[in-house]
């Protein structure tokens, strides 16, 4: 199971200052939306030149003129970037073909998603990767629970990520569900000690 550390609301010094911390407890990197709106490509560009043995997904959540949002993300050096799922089916086929092209993923966002037809649907397109996401603003109404994942019961075939205030409470019940990557941003990068906090999480991932 891979940890995936999400980097959000953060300056760039301080998305540096994180990954050094904690490189050796992290195995996928996440450039977060604003982080990419506030400083561009190139931030993913500096990001993959320092840790290029990385799995490094650009979060751009396109949603709109997929082969040239794909194509930015992969040619800024990500190996992944998402595509929200309520995209037309265009754009999904679009991002895919982009991302075969160039060797690369795409990771379908989920977030919004509650009708179990547009998850066949994403199947049926040739998505092999998503997310299942309870958003920020979300998260200020409640937490996110694991019957989330009844979302993808029957589609055994993808790969699945998931994401949404995930913290040290909250990890055992995600890693109960067997999701092959958990996304992790602010629990580890509003922590104290963030280092720290990535240790116990890989630990506890490790250990099952
Ligand atoms: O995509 C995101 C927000 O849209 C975040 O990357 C994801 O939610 C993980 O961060 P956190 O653990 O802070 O929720």
């Amino acid at each position: 199971m891979n940890i995936q550390l999400a980097l959000d609301r953060l300056s760039r010094e301080e998305c540096f200052r994180l990954l050094k911390e904690t490189e050796d407890y992290i195995d996928w990197i996440e450039v977060g939306t604003g982080v990419i709106k506030e400083y561009g490509m190139q931030i993913v560009r500096d990001i993959k030149k320092t840790y290029p043995e990385k799995v490094l997904v650009a979060d751009m959540k396109t949603c709109d003129a997929g082969k040239f949002e794909a194509a930015q993300a992969f040619e800024a050096g990500a190996d992944i970037t998402t595509v929200m799922a309520f995209s037309a089916d265009k754009t999904i086929t679009d991002t895919l073909e982009v991302a075969r092209l160039h060797g690369k993923r795409i990771m379908i966002d989920l977030l919004g998603v509650t009708a179990r037809a547009r998850i066949a649907e994403l199947e049926r397109l040739g998505v092999d990767l998503v997310s299942l996401h309870y958003g920020k603003d979300m998260q200020t109404e409640g937490d996110m629970h694991a019957d989330m994942f009844s979302l993808l019961e029957g589609h055994s075939n993808f790969e699945v990520t998931v994401a949404g205030g995930i913290n040290l409470d909250s990890l055992p019940e995600m890693i109960e569900k067997a999701p092959d990557t958990v996304i992790v941003g602010s629990a580890i990068t509003k922590a104290q000690n963030s280092k720290d906090v990535a240790e116990k999480m890989k630990g506890m991932m490790k250990s099952k």
